[in-house]
């Protein structure tokens, strides 16, 4: 059978967008093998069942990057579909309360400026995420 829209798995994802003090994000760059493989993304990941959007963010965070965060207001909610799944990316901004960030699950993390988030490669997901940024900012 071929892989039609509707027998494509969809992902739901709890997404940070993780502030400092100094008006920067913070991305992690996924590793080279696997799906999307080397492009930086925003923290996160799947909402596990009778779990909010915000208790995800702040689990997520812990067990990928090893710090606290405060999850906030939702920024923006994207649906996408890439050619082997749908996906629903819920995005909250979060402000950085402790600890040094680990890339734990990743290859690399930086702290950038909204303005030079269009220097970095991520998934097409994500246009609509850094567009909304820079509506913020303004
Ligand atoms: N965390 C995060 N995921 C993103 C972004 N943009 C984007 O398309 N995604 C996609 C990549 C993954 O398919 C999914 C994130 O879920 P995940 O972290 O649990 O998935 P994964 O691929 O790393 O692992 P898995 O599905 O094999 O368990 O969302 C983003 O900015 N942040
Ligand atoms: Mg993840």
């Amino acid at each position: 059978m071929s892989q039609d829209r509707v027998s494509l798995p969809h992902k739901i994802i709890g997404v940070a967008v993780i502030w400092n003090d100094r008006a920067q994000i913070l991305i992690d760059k996924r590793r080279q093998n696997g799906d999307l493989g080397g492009l930086w993304e925003f923290p996160g990941g799947k909402i596990e069942p009778g779990e909010t959007v915000e208790e995800c963010i702040a689990r997520e965070i812990e067990e990928e990057l090893a710090i606290e965060v405060i999850v906030g207001d939702r920024l923006i909610t994207i649906n996408h579909t890439y050619p082997r799944f749908h996906i629903t990316l819920i995005v909250h901004h979060c402000h950085h309360l402790k600890g040094e960030p680990q890339p734990i699950e990743s290859s690399e993390l930086r702290w950038v400026k909204v303005l030079d988030l269009e220097k970095y490669a991520f998934p097409a997901a994500n246009s609509q995420i850094i567009a909304a940024l820079q509506q913020f900012i303004n």
